[in-house]
């Protein structure tokens, strides 16, 4: 299977990594997302917030290729990829965390990843048993392991890992493709304080050079991570632009983070 989407290639041509052209989603008659026009250049982290059924996952859906868009554009790298099968757009560079739910419970830490990278390279699970001596995936599966800190838990079948753990697992699958751009959903839902901390450190540690869209309500997963931050509110993008400029900005202190004392806003836990 061949990638389309080649980073450094892309950054010498100064594509953007990912671009959003007026886009618009309806279910039947209600409109979900509302001409949002958006511009991610290679290497950028970006962070969508919003307050509850602001659009942010429709949004990922649309990009991740669940649901075609009912007007506008999507690019990745220069390669336009709106209304595209899921399996097209991962093959052409961009991937989304798989929730904890399509982890194969029954399969090993190992074997989960092992599979998403033979999935990766156009091989289904059926070879999986066939392809286990097939040294080089094999290698790479335990370096990304080791990167994920699951060496432990090797053997452990993914149903019995804690909840951090099959995160960081569900991490692992979504980069298995080596994806140069990568959508996370509340990739820190559900965890303790400590639990979202190591969590940040990891994302970080995994993924250098990436670009990365995270959609989050954790505010200091937000500020932590961020080089630029989305705010969408009613399927409108409200603001985009750099933590500070989106922290200073009228519009977002009144409509979306309210009465929250911005100049602290990257104390706060929750806002949404
Ligand atoms: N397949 C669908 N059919 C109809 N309506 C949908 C569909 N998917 C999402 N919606 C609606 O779109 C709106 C936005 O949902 P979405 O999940 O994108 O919001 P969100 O900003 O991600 O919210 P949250 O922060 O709570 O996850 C909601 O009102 C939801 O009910």
């Amino acid at each position: 299977m061949t990638r389309t989407f080649d980073p450094q290639a892309n950054a010498a041509s100064h594509a953007p990594a990912l671009e959003l052209k007026a886009l618009h989603k309806r279910f039947d008659q209600t409109e979900i997302v509302r001409d949002i026009s958006l511009t991610v250049q290679t290497g950028e982290r970006v962070a969508i917030i919003g307050p509850n059924g602001a659009g942010k996952s429709t949004l990922f859906d649309l990009i991740s290729g669940r649901h075609a868009p009912s007007s506008g554009q999507i690019w990745l790298g220069g390669d336009r990829i709106d209304g595209k099968k899921p399996f097209e757009i991962n093959h052409k560079g961009l991937s989304r965390s798989f929730q904890i739910s399509q982890l194969f419970p029954t399969l090993s830490v190992f074997e989960n990843l092992r599979c998403a990278m033979l999935w990766q390279q156009g091989l289904g699970y059926a070879f999986c048993k066939l392809l286990a001596s097939q040294t080089d995936t094999n290698h790479r599966t335990r370096a990304l392991m080791q990167r994920l800190q699951l060496v432990d838990a090797c053997d452990t079948p993914a149903q019995h890992l804690s909840y951090a753990q099959q995160r960081a697992l569900e991490l692992g699958m979504a980069l298995a493709s080596d994806p140069a751009v990568l959508l996370l959903d509340e990739p820190t839902a559900g965890m303790s304080q400590s639990e979202t901390s190591h969590f940040m450190t990891l994302i970080a540690a995994l993924t250098p050079g990436k670009t990365l869209l995270i959609v989050e309500h954790d505010m200091s997963v937000v500020f932590g991570l961020a080089t630029k931050i989305a705010v969408i509110v009613q399927g409108e993008l409200l603001a985009f632009g750099t933590p500070d400029a989106v922290r200073a900005n009228p519009l977002v202190q009144q409509a979306y983070l309210g009465a929250v004392p911005l100049a602290s806003c990257a104390d706060q836990t929750v806002l949404a």
